[in-house]
């Protein structure tokens, strides 16, 4: 029940709902939330990260500020997520991380998946994820070290560092000695849906919203499947006061559909429904989500709908900045995960048709992208041309987009926003064309390498790759052999995948030209072409060198420590450094060991499809000594030196360059 309004309507009560110093129960040194946690330490540790000013500055800059009436803090012991895919099993896990008080449990109706869960296989391949997990999934043991940079590495010696006994040598000469209690798994997951749910204070909806395949709307509209029937599940079973999360990409005020749905199975309904859209993205999903660049909270903007978003603020508020945790209303934050998107497809759709120009011109797409962005009001992300977006998010949110345009009669709106979705298309087989063009209008006989199959670098998500319709338009022209190859995918899936979309007789042992490999050089052996799909960073040539990736993690050592116990953001980070440095998984050797396969474990025999390390390049005068004359190479994302590749005797033809276009 909320309090009557004891504070005032300025800032001394934040759109949060946080109050300034002097309220009851609540400690807001840092101007956060504090809940009654049974373990505050790394929790109060990592908090309060966010100084006073920040948080100040933060509350003037919050939307509504000061129109939230004081109320009782929500004591959150339990959340369950729904949805164990790309989004909530990294969501759960970094929420784990820095709220090791409370109970996290992801639920899917993918058994196979929930084992993959659990076991030593995850089925989403993150930089820094499993990292994670070892910690909130497996528990950890109590640990002491010092906390001076270079000791470990001028060491070398781990062990004697790590045990207090044998090292109190050490920590006399060095000083600093840190002990990072023991931990205990917190994050669960499991097939149990409704036991979950019946016992959750937050549930998180992650569950898929593809575009709907079949009857009205197809191919544009939002498929509510899931969401329908999780919101059934919480209606049923979800215990009073629940606090619902839509972190699922849905289409604007589907919380109010979700209300309605838990209103036909539960008249007295008090669950209150907030939107928390996810923006991460593949690859760099673990960085994204450690360092968001805001978290959008949207509720109704009732006394308890501000306190659901509160509530769920002190969750994030235990690693992000106040300054970063944005409210809003619930349409709002509906609609903004929708226009992100939109707009940052949009850019790639821009830079495209671009590249289109400079190829007739001979303007330079990378020249041309590098002088625009530099000025502030454009920037320079999301100006890489290549072969068209993909992925499972941006063309679906656009439609959705679309279709609510066209809901609304905004014709004009949707005509602006199903161009970016043509251009993506036009470009898409623009690059297949040329393609096809420059090896004399046929493919007959000849042996092509596709290289890369997921949509992007870092990254074994296949969906709606401009890789596999590329595949698909080269088939038409009946090449001999296509060598797919990329570092993230595994050979079995891709091999599935072939026959499934085209047939099984496509594949190489069935007779027919898709030959899935393990490695490069296999794949380019003999090529009359290749052609370069993804910006996996093996594909550049050495001069050309990869842009600065945020999934590689920290080379930079964190010590010393802010605090008298480091956050576990400092540990990861500090585990990241030791780890590249000492090569070693666990240098702090704190890790419980991972739960065991059985003895068959199909998925450990499984062949690593990475054959070079993460810093390894191809070697492309070793492959150049072995491709048909005359050594195509078709670069669909910018990754080859063109000068390096011509003293190899390749040419190259790469998308917005030049096209034979010469200064007289
Ligand atoms: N993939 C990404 O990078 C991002 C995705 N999103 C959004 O997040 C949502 C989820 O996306 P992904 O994680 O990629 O999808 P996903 O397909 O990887 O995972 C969704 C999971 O939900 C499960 N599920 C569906 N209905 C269920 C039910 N009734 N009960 C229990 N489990 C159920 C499925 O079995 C599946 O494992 C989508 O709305 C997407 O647009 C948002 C930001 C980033
Ligand atoms: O809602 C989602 O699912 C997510 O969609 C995207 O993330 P993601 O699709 O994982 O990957 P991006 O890095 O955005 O790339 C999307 C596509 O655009 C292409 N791209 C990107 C950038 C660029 O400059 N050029 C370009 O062609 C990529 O190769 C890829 O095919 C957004 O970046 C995330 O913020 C969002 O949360």
């Amino acid at each position: 029940m909320d309090l009557p309004s004891s504070s005032s309507t300025d800032c001394s009560s934040d759109v949060l709902g946080n109050v300034g110093n002097g309220s009851p129960g609540l400690s807001c040194t840092s101007g956060n939330l504090r809940l009654n946690s049974p373990s505050p330490d790394l929790r109060t540790q990592e908090a309060n990260g966010t100084s006073l000013s920040e948080c100040d500055h933060s509350r003037q800059n919050s939307i509504n500020c000061g129109a939230i009436p004081y109320f009782q803090p929500v004591e959150i012991t339990k959340i369950c997520c729904v949805g164990a895919g790309y989004v909530g099993g990294p969501t759960a896990a970094v929420i784990a991380l820095h709220n090791p008080h409370i109970k996290f449990t992801v639920v899917d109706g993918d058994e196979t998946k929930i084992n993959q869960w659990n076991s030593r296989h995850l089925p989403v391949h993150e930089v820094g994820l499993k990292e994670i997990l070892r910690v909130t999934r497996d528990g950890t043991e109590s640990v002491t070290f010092i906390s001076e940079p270079n000791v470990f590495e001028r060491s070398r010696t781990l062990s004697s560092l790590l045990s207090v006994s044998e090292s109190e040598t050490s920590f006399n000469r060095y000083g600093n000695k840190i002990t990072v209690p023991s931990r205990l798994p917190n994050l669960f997951f499991s097939v149990d849906v409704l036991r979950e749910i019946s016992e959750a204070e937050i549930i998180l909806i992650a569950v898929n919203t593809p575009t709907k395949t079949h009857g009205i709307g197809a191919g544009k509209v939002t498929d509510m499947t899931a969401i329908e029937a999780v919101s059934k599940q919480i209606a049923l079973h979800a215990k009073s006061g629940t606090i619902i999360v839509e972190r699922s990409t849905v289409p604007c005020r589907t919380s109010e559909t979700i209300e309605k749905i838990i209103k036909t199975y539960r008249q007295d309904s008090d669950l209150e429904i907030l939107s928390n859209p996810e923006f991460m993205a593949e690859g760099t999903a673990i960085s994204d989500l450690l360092h968001p660049s805001r978290v959008i909270i949207g509720s109704r903007p009732t006394p308890s709908g501000r306190r659901a978003a509160a509530a769920l603020s002190s969750i994030y508020e235990a690693w992000v900045p106040r300054s970063k945790i944005i409210t809003v209303n619930t349409w709002s934050a509906e609609l903004s995960k929708l226009v992100a998107n939109a707009m940052l497809a949009q850019r790639v759709s821009s830079i495209n048709s671009i590249s289109a120009i400079c190829e007739a011109t001979g303007a330079d797409i990378n020249e041309v992208a590098h002088s625009v962005g530099l000025d502030p009001r454009i920037g320079d992300q999301f100006l890489q041309a290549g072969v068209g977006f993909g992925g499972s998010c941006f063309k679906k949110d656009i439609l959705s987009l679309i279709y609510l345009a066209e809901g609304l009669r905004l014709s004009e709106v949707a005509e602006y926003w199903q161009q970016v979705l043509t251009i993506n298309d036009w470009q898409r087989k623009r690059f297949a064309r040329i393609v096809i063009t420059c090896l004399n209008g046929t493919l007959t006989g000849k042996k092509l390498t596709v290289l890369g199959y997921a949509f992007k670098k870092d990254t074994a998500d296949k969906r709606d790759s401009p890789s596999v319709e590329c595949i698909k338009m080269l088939l038409e022209d009946t090449p001999a052999e296509i060598a797919i190859y990329d570092p993230c995918c595994n050979q079995d899936t891709v091999k599935e995948e072939m026959k499934t979309l085209i047939g099984r007789e496509v594949l190489k042992k069935n007779g027919g030209p898709i030959n899935v490999c393990v490695e490069p050089y296999e794949a380019c052996w003999d090529s009359h072409a290749i052609i370069i799909m993804t910006d996996a960073d093996e594909f550049r040539t050495s001069l050309n060198k990869s842009p600065a990736s945020k999934a590689e993690g920290s080379s930079i050592d964190p010590r010393p420590f802010q605090h008298s116990v480091p956050t576990e953001s400092e540990l990861l980070s500090l585990q990241t450094y030791l780890s590249s440095h000492l090569n070693t998984t666990d240098p702090f050797q704190r890790l419980k060991d991972e739960p065991p396969c059985e003895k068959d474990c199909s998925l450990c025999k499984l062949k690593t499809q990475r054959k070079l390390s993460r810093d390894e390049r191809m070697d492309w005068s070793r492959i150049a000594n072995h491709l048909q004359e005359p050594k195509w190479v078709f670069d669909g994302r910018g990754v080859l030196d063109i000068d390096e590749m011509a003293a190899l005797g390749v040419r190259v033809k790469a998308i917005g360059k030049p096209n034979g276009v010469v200064y007289t």
